[in-house]
């Protein structure tokens, strides 16, 4: 099986998020995408990060609509701070069979030779980088057999900005998908003070 692997912080998950994975999916002809909420996002400042389990919930709601697309715990079930080499590890034991592409954006590309393990995350997985508002796509100094780099619908947004909004008081609705929107009222989140 061709297994996308959508990583990120999902805080929240966005629809930049969602039609990169959904581009690269039928692009590359991938059976699933499964997408991975961070544990502790090292490179984060983890008391601004929400719960891992808010994250969670937001891309299960977020992701529910599409049959390809799955969730894993994998990173948010590991101790210590997430790094994708532990995620591509996991996810490889435990569909051994399944050739892995590992979905980025333009911004995330930029910096992996400074991931862990960057020689091993080239064997463990395909990198398919996706272009960003605001950031070049470039694969320049990555192994050019592992790399793909695709043009997707431009999607302006982030999930720094849906906070913001949120906390401002602004609306978020079409930024994010509708259940996305209702959780994090429900749950109050981004309002200061209160994840
Ligand atoms: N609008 C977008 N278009 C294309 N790729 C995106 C977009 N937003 C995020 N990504 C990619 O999705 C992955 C996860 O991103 P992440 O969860 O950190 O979202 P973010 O919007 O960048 O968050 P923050 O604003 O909190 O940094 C990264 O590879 C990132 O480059
Ligand atoms: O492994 C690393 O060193 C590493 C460093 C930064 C980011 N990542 C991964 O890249 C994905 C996007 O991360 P982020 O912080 O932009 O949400 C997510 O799956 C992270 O675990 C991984």
């Amino acid at each position: 099986m061709r297994l996308g692997v959508m990583g990120g912080t999902f805080d929240p998950i966005h629809h930049g998020h969602l039609v990169a994975a959904s581009e690269a999916s039928h692009l590359l002809d991938l059976d699933e995408v499964v997408f991975v909420p961070t544990g502790q996002p090292y490179k984060k400042n983890v008391a601004q990060v929400s719960p891992a389990e808010h994250r969670y919930l937001m891309t299960v709601v977020a992701t529910a609509s599409n049959p390809r697309f799955t969730v894993s715990r994998v990173d948010i079930e590991r101790e210590g701070p997430t790094f994708t080499l532990d995620t591509l590890r996991d996810l490889h034991a435990q569909r051994p069979d399944d050739e892995l592409f590992f979905i980025t954006g333009a911004d995330a590309l930029a910096e992996i030779l400074c991931w862990k393990g960057a020689d091993e995350l080239f064997r463990l997985a395909h990198f398919v980088g996706v272009t960003r508002p605001g950031h070049e796509l470039s694969g320049a100094g990555l192994p050019q057999n592992r790399v793909t780099l695709l043009e997707v619908p431009a999607m302006a947004i982030s999930s720094t900005d849906c906070r913001d909004r949120v906390n401002d008081g602004e609306p978020v609705w079409y930024l994010v998908p509708d259940g996305v929107v209702q959780y994090i009222g429900k749950h109050h989140l981004y309002r200061e003070n209160t994840t």
